[in-house]
This record gives structure tokens, sequence and C-alpha cells, in this order.
């Protein structure tokens, strides 16, 4: 999943342009949740590993100049009370 990803304004550029929001990224153990939040920060593929807790990193996007925090987390640490 982490890898097919496209240009950062091909995703983006649809996304109406609210004052603020996060940007969660959920999924299965392994899915590539991670590698995606690297390809979507970094614009490159990195290796990485089995993620404990969740990944935060803040994201630029160029078409509205707005910083958003971006996470990605796995769907099996989700408790429904
Ligand atoms: N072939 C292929 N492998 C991918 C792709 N995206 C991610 N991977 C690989 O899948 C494995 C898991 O990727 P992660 O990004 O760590 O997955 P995750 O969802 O964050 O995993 P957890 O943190 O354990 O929940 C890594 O070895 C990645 O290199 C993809 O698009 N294609
Ligand atoms: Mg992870």
């Amino acid at each position: 999943m982490g890898n097919g990803i496209s240009d950062q304004p091909a995703i983006f550029s649809c996304l109406p342009s609210f004052q603020s929001f996060h940007i969660v990224i959920l999924g299965l153990d392994c899915a590539g949740k991670t590698t995606v939040l690297y390809r979507l920060r970094f614009n490159e593929f990195v290796n990485t590993v089995p993620t404990k807790g969740f990944n935060t990193e803040k994201m630029k996007i160029s078409s509205t100049h707005q910083t958003l925090p971006l996470f990605s987390l796995r769907t099996s640490t989700l408790r429904v009370p």
C-alpha cells in the first residue's frame, strides 16, 4: 500500500480547504500505514519496523499552504469501551 501512492498534489487537490484538520491513517498490522506516512511526509520510501503505539508527523500541503498533523495507527490498538 505504502509504495503505490501517487504525488501529493494528486491526493490533496480534491480536499476542501478546511481551516484545519487531522489526517489519520488506519489499518491492520503490517498494512503499510507507516510507509504511507513517511512517503507523504518525506516523499521517499523508508524501511520501517512494526510500530508501537502510533507515529505522527506534520506535513505541509503545498496547494493550500496548510500544515497538517498526520497520524498512523493500528486498528488493533483501538479499544471500544
Ligand atoms: N510490496 C509492498 N510492500 C509494502 C508496501 N507498503 C509497505 N510495504 C512493506 O510492508 C511492511 C509493513 O509496512 P509498514 O509501513 O511498517 O506497515 P504498518 O501498517 O505501519 O505496520 P504496523 O506498524 O506493524 O501496524 C514493510 O516491510 C514495508 O516495506 C507496498 O506498497 N508494497
Ligand atoms: Mg507502523
